[in-house]
């Protein structure tokens, strides 16, 4: 009776998996989430293990060519990276457009799409062609979301640095200073940690995208308007705008009552697959308290644990990774406003290896639904 015409009464319907929740839909051999053992494999690897010892550039390596590169192909890989990081002025023109009361991701997503519609290879599908589009994404992002975090504060756009690593040139645009090797280390960890999660909802929509034939720039777009929600990734915005509303540990306690009393989600708590905590938060809590140390934000980390606590007391849930990437970012010093923006140009990794991998072995995704408005009925003859 699915998809039919007719009411179905609920008990005699099908069985839903409301927000596909538990349901497989596809193999994937980008990255394994293992909920029961705690874990996260990139194409085989631990995160952790690739947060400690490689930088961003071999894992986005890793994701779209299944290998980690050995010192050849990643010089050759740099090389093309860093020769795409600049943004054209048409991309820049078109920002420049958009009204500040737009967030930070609504021009993201614009931008990447202004990219899409001026690159004569969008129609090419073939892997060669996406591989080409993914890299120069991953490269062009850090220029995009600087340069509106910039305009924002009326500052000039900071050229990219073909001397930098990426995460190091991500800092340098961001702040027009060359950063310390402490908080380029940590926003490295972020963006390792923040490259990959199997099917969740932002790359299970661009693999939707691409399993139309649509192009891999449409279902990046598409992805980004999926992560820009607050029950994915807008959540490392909203661990901010909560913090700035507690103000001090001492606070969190009563502001969480408060919260939980109003039925208000506690936003970075939580995960759909997760329920025993989430795999990466122990290495980017270490690189936290890492910022916490260097910036000497002692406060931040005592609001932290106390609403962690709290909740922990009253609901037992768990954060996920978005609890401490926002304070980590905040610390950093980006406008709260950018942190999706910075999952963006994490994700984009993984999105695009996702993309790849639909296209190669492509069904068309198209679930059924269980009607359950009005009997059939029909217009009335009017006169
Ligand atoms: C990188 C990422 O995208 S990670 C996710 C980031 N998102 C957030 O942090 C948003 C806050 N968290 C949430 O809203 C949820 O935990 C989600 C959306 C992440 C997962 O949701 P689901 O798998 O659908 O879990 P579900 O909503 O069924 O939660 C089960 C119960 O725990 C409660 N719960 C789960 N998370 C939270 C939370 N953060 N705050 C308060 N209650 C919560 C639910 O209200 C529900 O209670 P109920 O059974 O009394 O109705
Ligand atoms: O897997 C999920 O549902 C959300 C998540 O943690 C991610 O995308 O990193």
């Amino acid at each position: 009776m699915s998809d039919q015409q007719g009411a179905v009464p609920a008990e005699q319907g099908p069985v839903i998996y409301k927000g596909l929740a538990g349901v497989p839909v596809d193999y994937t051999a980008v990255s394994k989430v293992n909920p029961e053992t705690n874990s996260l494999l990139y194409r085989g690897y631990p995160v952790q293990e690739l947060a400690a010892s490689v930088t961003f550039e071999e894992v986005a390596y890793l994701l779209w060519y299944g290998e980690l590169p050995d010192d050849t192909q990643l010089a050759e890989f740099e090389e093309r990276e860093r020769g795409h990081r600049g943004l054209d002025h048409e991309v820049k023109r078109i920002i420049d457009e958009i009204p500040l009361t737009a967030h930070p991701m609504d021009v993201v997503r614009t931008a990447v799409s202004v990219i899409g519609a001026s690159d004569p290879q969008t129609p090419d599908d073939s892997r060669e062609a996406n591989l080409d589009k993914a890299i120069r994404l991953f490269a062009k992002l850090p220029s995009i979301v600087t340069y509106d975090q910039r305009r924002r504060r009326e500052l000039e756009f900071v050229e990219p640095r073909d001397d930098l690593g990426y995460s190091a040139n991500f800092l340098w645009q961001a702040f027009g200073e060359a950063p310390e090797f402490a908080v380029v280390n940590a926003f490295d960890v972020s963006m390792i940690l923040y490259a990959e999660h199997s099917f969740n909802a932002s790359t299970f929509t661009a693999r939707v995208i691409t399993s139309t034939l649509s192009d891999l720039y449409s279902a990046v777009v598409g992805a980004i308007g999926a992560l820009k929600g607050p029950l994915h990734g807008g959540a490392n915005e909203a661990v901010m705008h909560a913090f700035d509303e507690i103000g001090t540990a001492d606070a969190a306690a009563a502001w969480l009552d408060d919260a939980l009393a109003h039925k208000r989600k506690i936003m970075g708590f939580g995960h759909r697959v997760y329920k025993h905590g989430d795999s990466r938060v122990p290495t980017m809590r270490d690189a936290l308290e890492r910022m916490v140390e260097h910036y000497d934000r002692r406060d931040l980390l005592e609001l932290y644990v106390a609403l962690e606590t709290a909740m922990g007391e009253r609901k037992g849930i768990l954060p996920n990774l978005d609890y401490p990437a926002g304070p980590t970012y905040h610390l950093m010093g980006f406008d709260t406003i950018t942190f999706t923006p910075l999952f963006v140009a994490s994700r984009v990794t993984g999105w695009t290896a996702h993309i790849m991998e639909q296209a190669a072995s492509n069904a068309l995704i198209r679930p059924l639904s269980v009607y359950n408005g009005p009997e059939e009925r029909h217009v009335p003859v009017k006169g």
